[in-house]
């Protein structure tokens, strides 16, 4: 990622060059100039010498979680870092993270101006957008509603306590009896590529109250193009922070828009349809219900919310982007995670067999039975950390933390994988242990132990997605381990090593399944 810059350096000629370095000192002197004088009784922040024009973007190389950490250990949990011209705080550890985001939350809920979220869903994002303070809550709160309704409400079977339950369960379900014929057709299967469809659907039910095939290519390939979004999206993409470096021609950043294009399109069609089926008198899904809350809004003459249509109805690009990408993930590390420690997966194999059995499909209900299943699960977010920062956080005024200044429009990062990796929190860090967060007995979750893993961010800009997503990532689990037994391809070693980006997935790997005995 750093090296894509160097390239510019070789055609220029001499006179340019000069006139480059003359820009470069002026450029410098205003800054020397323009530098925010820092209030009485605070530090400056403490970091790493930046080079000029590209600032620390070689330091911080392609894995920013790992350069970053590194960088903590020697300048504190809160330190400046330059990016390009840009300062970027970086906060790590437990104390400074909880400090920021909630005792200081207002401070430091706002979101940067990057370059390249501009392109998602129009720069009208509700997580990535600059919205100011009073529309950004607005929308969130109609987004936590919305989610909030749609899933809990009671599905189509009284099988299920809700509707969430159905979709997962029925696409699960699903997905068992589409492996079981990839396996016969193909003999092994690319994990995400199967598990991005059904993860998708439960989303569509919810927002859109349709399902499409695991065929459908449209989809298909649109849900298996997220790790190209996500590259460009994680904290400290050069291009965000270096304006010269997005006129040079980036593979990654054609497919970047390519995806944010399709990604539209296909929402918009979604859209519309939800618009010339409208009938105020059955609202039978998020994208209806956002509908209906502009047509109230309009009825209504006393709102004074400054909303545009498009800004409501355009939540539902959010709920579906973001509900299908991080939950697939988390899914797809989880296989990867049973097929690498076979023992671990014989275990909860075990546990399933125990407490479920054969007869009947495990239920959301079943999470305080399944102990080991839901210590698996934690260990899997602390130990892939596949979201290693939060979404970029910017100051909304000058504030201070641990005694140093920090300027109004200052963007920051949170460290997530430093955390989870924290050798002051957690006993040996870099090994995959899931009874760590069981209790001393081995028969209950540890919940306090639980709570110190840090994924879905803190405070008011916490993910409004999590309870379906643990909810989400459980049940998928128990169904696919009731019913498969996951392996590798013979004699392959599968590489763990994460691909960094927004959400850091797992090499594309071919895996195999068998039924379990009873299936
Ligand atoms: C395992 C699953 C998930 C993980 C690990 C996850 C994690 C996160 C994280 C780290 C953030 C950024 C927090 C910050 O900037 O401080 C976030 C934001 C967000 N998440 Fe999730 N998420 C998950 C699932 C979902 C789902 C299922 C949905 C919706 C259906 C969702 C919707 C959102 C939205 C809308 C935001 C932006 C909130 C805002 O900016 O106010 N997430 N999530």
């Amino acid at each position: 990622m750093a090296l894509t810059i160097l390239p510019i350096l070789g055609p220029i000629s001499v006179s340019e060059s000069l006139v480059a370095i003359i820009t470069i000192c002026l450029v410098y002197l205003l800054m020397r100039l323009n530098r925010t004088k820092i209030p009485d009784g605070l530090q400056k922040l403490p970091g790493p010498k930046p080079l000029p024009i590209i600032g620390n973007v070689l330091e911080i190389g392609n894995n920013p979680h790992l350069s970053l950490t590194a960088m903590s250990k020697c300048y504190g949990p809160v330190f400046q870092i330059q990016i390009g011209m840009r300062p970027v705080v970086v906060l790590s550890g437990n104390d400074v993270i909880r400090q920021a985001l909630l005792k200081q939350g207002e401070e430091f809920s706002g979101r940067p101006e990057l370059y390249s979220t501009k392109f998602i869903s129009d720069g009208k994002s509700l997580a990535f957008s600059t919205d100011q303070v009073g529309v950004w809550r607005a929308r969130r709160k109609l987004a936590l509603n919305a989610l909030r309704t749609f899933s809990t409400v009671q599905g189509k079977s009284p099988k299920y306590s809700c509707a969430l339950e159905e979709h997962i369960s029925n696409e699960g379900l699903y997905l068992v009896q589409r492996l079981h014929s990839v396996m016969k057709a193909d003999g092994s299967f690319d994990p995400f590529r199967h598990i991005v469809v059904s993860v998708a659907n439960v989303i569509c039910g919810i927002c859109f109250g349709r399902r499409h095939s695991h065929d459908d290519d449209e989809l298909v390939r649109l849900v298996n193009m997220s790790d190209e979004f996500g590259k460009i999206v994680g904290s400290g993409n050069p291009a965000d922070f270096i304006p010269f470096l997005r006129i040079l021609p980036s593979t990654t950043m054609k497919k970047f828009l390519d995806i944010n294009e399709r990604f539209s399109k296909f929402m918009k069609r979604l859209v519309m349809e939800h618009y010339d089926t409208f009938d105020k008198d059955n609202i039978r899904d998020i994208t209806d219900s956002l509908i209906n809350h502009c047509e109230d809004r309009k009825l209504d003459e006393n709102s004074n919310l400054q909303v545009s249509d498009e800004k409501i109805v355009g939540i539902v690009n959010d709920l579906f982007g973001a509900g299908f990408d991080t939950i697939s993930t988390a899914l797809s590390w989880a296989v990867v995670y049973l097929v690498h420690y076979p023992e671990v997966q014989e275990r909860l194999q075990r546990e399933l067999d125990e407490k479920i059995g054969k007869d009947r499909t495990p239920l959301l209900s079943d999470r305080a039975n399944l102990p080991l299943l839901e210590s698996f699960i934690l260990e899997i977010f602390r130990h892939s950390s596949f979201l290693p920062f939060t979404i970029p956080h910017c100051t909304s005024k000058d504030t201070s933390l641990n005694g140093y200044f920090i300027p109004k429009d200052t963007c920051v990062f949170v460290n997530q994988w430093q955390v989870n990796h924290d050798p002051e929190l957690w006993k040996d860090p870099s090994s995959f242990i899931p009874d760590r967060f069981l209790t001393a007995d081995g028969t209950e979750l540890n919940k306090l132990e639980g709570e110190k893993v840090l994924v879905f961010g803190l405070g008011k800009r916490r993910c409004i997605g999590e309870s379906i997503g643990r909810a989400e990532v459980f049940l998928f689990l128990a169904i696919l381990l009731q019913r498969l037994k996951f392996t590798g391809m013979p004699g392959e070693m599968l590489d763990m090593t994460p691909e960094y980006g927004l959400t850091m997935k797992h090499k594309r790997c071919l895996l195999r399944v068998t039924p379990q005995p009873g299936f």
